[in-house]
């Protein structure tokens, strides 16, 4: 095997572990596969006191200094696993600028400035992948970019965050608190360095951005995302949920409707129990993708994790490796996105549940029924659940499809009326019967 493509690693955590293992595990099979050796040279760490002992026992240099490997001529490629957005983006910016091609699992990066990168990679005529930045071990990146794109894609939905899927699994499956489930899954390296981005849903919002960016080839940003994570979940949902039929997932949602345009959500939705989702359980992520010429097409595997993460970050190392020793490239074009045209949020649809602890008398319900007409809210079903010894009692309430703008006034009318005590969820209900 003629050349060795070098590898400047930055970072040395759950995945950057992951990435020395399998790159050294694997090490023949993978050459012959690239046409080429791959090899870490420099890896860059903090502290070299905090590398776990599975990790030192292989031959790769360190440094605390980033100039070692941007300086490096014999390093090709820059892997960047250190997360978060700053310093990562200025990291990832400094490599491109010097000629290094880019693998990264980066998705707040990307969610900020992935057109920014892709311009620049572009500029210095370098690859930048990010398979791994997108439901863990799963190929969806490249099937956006490749497979699929001759379609026109109207609908990318899916489970896009490992941990907020193995906790809520774990507490309906288990009975486990959402602080045991959270513990559990920092503990096996799903969650973020600030677990609040798993569960606030902002790291599904991040990939959400990525994914709709790619399919609806127009540059989203988070803030374009709305964002409701899991944190106001009870474990009563769940166990309502599951009495109507339904399970409780945090879904990304993102569809490119010609005539509204793009909406982009994250947040908990009931789903029934039939839908190819709704039996996507513990780690694993699965994403839904429509287009006009593939039709349904459903992605699902390990959504975090040190080596299914792995996985597709060396994919990506081996993809670009390929193209170095064959001289040519794997890049996006930054300019070729189109604006963006956003749906507002009196067209943008869906059947919703509410909660709402409410006084047990005569009347109660047809002030709630008017409050919700009043926004042209269609109730579904009502069910009356518990009666509590001090008068009050909780109401379940599913609606057919109302816009995110009734949706939103009408909470706002709710959380004053004199009989409801308290507005305790509100959820989205993805069923085509609603
Ligand atoms: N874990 C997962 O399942 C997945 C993670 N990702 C993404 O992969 C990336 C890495 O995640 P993960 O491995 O879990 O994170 P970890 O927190 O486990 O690892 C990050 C590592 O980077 C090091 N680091 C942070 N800042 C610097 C710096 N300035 N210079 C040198 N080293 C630094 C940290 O060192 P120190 O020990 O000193 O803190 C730590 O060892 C993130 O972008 C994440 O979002 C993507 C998909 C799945
Ligand atoms: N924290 C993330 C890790 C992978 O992106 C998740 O749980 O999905």
């Amino acid at each position: 095997m003629g050349k060795t493509v070098k590898i400047g690693l930055l970072g040395c955590g759950t995945v950057g572990g992951g990435v020395i293992i399998v790159l050294n595990e694997n090490r023949d099979d993978i050459a012959r596969k690239a046409g080429c050796t791959i090899e870490v040279k420099t890896v860059l760490v903090r502290d070299k006191a905090n590398l776990k002992p599975e990790i030192k026992k292989y031959n790769v240099g360190y440094t605390d200094n980033l100039d070692d490997i941007l300086n490096d001529p014999e390093i090709d490629i820059v892997v960047e696993l250190i997360g978060r957005v700053h310093p990562a983006k200025e990291y990832i910016e400094a490599a491109l600028k010097h000629g290094k091609h880019v693998v990264t699992a980066n998705k707040d990066v990307l969610a900020e400035y992935g057109k920014a990168l892709f311009t620049l990679a572009e500029e210095n005529h370098v690859d930048f992948q990010f398979e791994g930045a997108v439901g863990g071990g799963i190929p969806i990146i490249r099937p956006l970019r490749s497979c699929l794109a001759a379609n026109k894609i109207s609908s990318i939905m899916g489970i896009v965050n490992g941990t907020t899927n193995y906790m809520l699994t774990r507490m309906t499956e288990a009975g486990l608190s959402y602080e045991n489930a959270l513990a559990e899954a920092q503990a096996k390296g799903y969650a973020e360095s600030d677990p609040t981005a798993d569960v606030e849903g902002i790291d599904a919002a991040r990939k959400i951005t990525v994914l709709a960016s790619l399919a609806f080839n127009t540059a989203l940003t988070l803030k374009d995302v709305h964002i409701e994570g899991i944190d106001n979940v009870d474990a009563c949902d769940i166990s309502y949920a599951r009495d109507l039929g339904y399970v409780v997932k945090l879904l990304g949602v993102a569809k490119n409707d010609p005539e509204n345009g793009i909406t982009a959500n994250v947040y908990p939705v009931m789903l029934p129990k039939n839908h190819p989702l709704a039996s996507v359980n513990d780690v694993y992520n699965a994403i839904y993708v429509n287009g006009d010429a593939v039709g349904d097409a459903m992605f699902m595997g390990r959504g975090a994790g040190r080596l299914p993460t792995a996985s597709a970050v060396c994919g990506d190392i081996i993809d670009t490796a390929r193209n170095i020793c064959n001289n040519c490239c794997g890049r996006i074009k930054g300019n070729l996105f189109e604006e963006k045209k956003m749906c507002p949020p009196e067209k943008e649809m869906a059947p919703c549940y509410f909660r709402l602890l409410v006084n047990d008398r005569p009347g109660v319900l047809a002030a709630i029924a008017s409050t919700l007409a009043a926004q042209q809210m269609s109730i579904a079903s009502v069910i009356q659940k518990n009666v509590l010894e001090n008068g009050l009692a909780e109401l379940i309430i599913i609606t057919y499809k109302v816009s995110r703008l009734s949706l939103e006034l009408s909470m706002r009318t709710l959380q004053v009326l004199p009989v409801v005590k308290k507005v305790c969820s509100v959820l989205r209900v993805e069923d085509p019967n609603l």
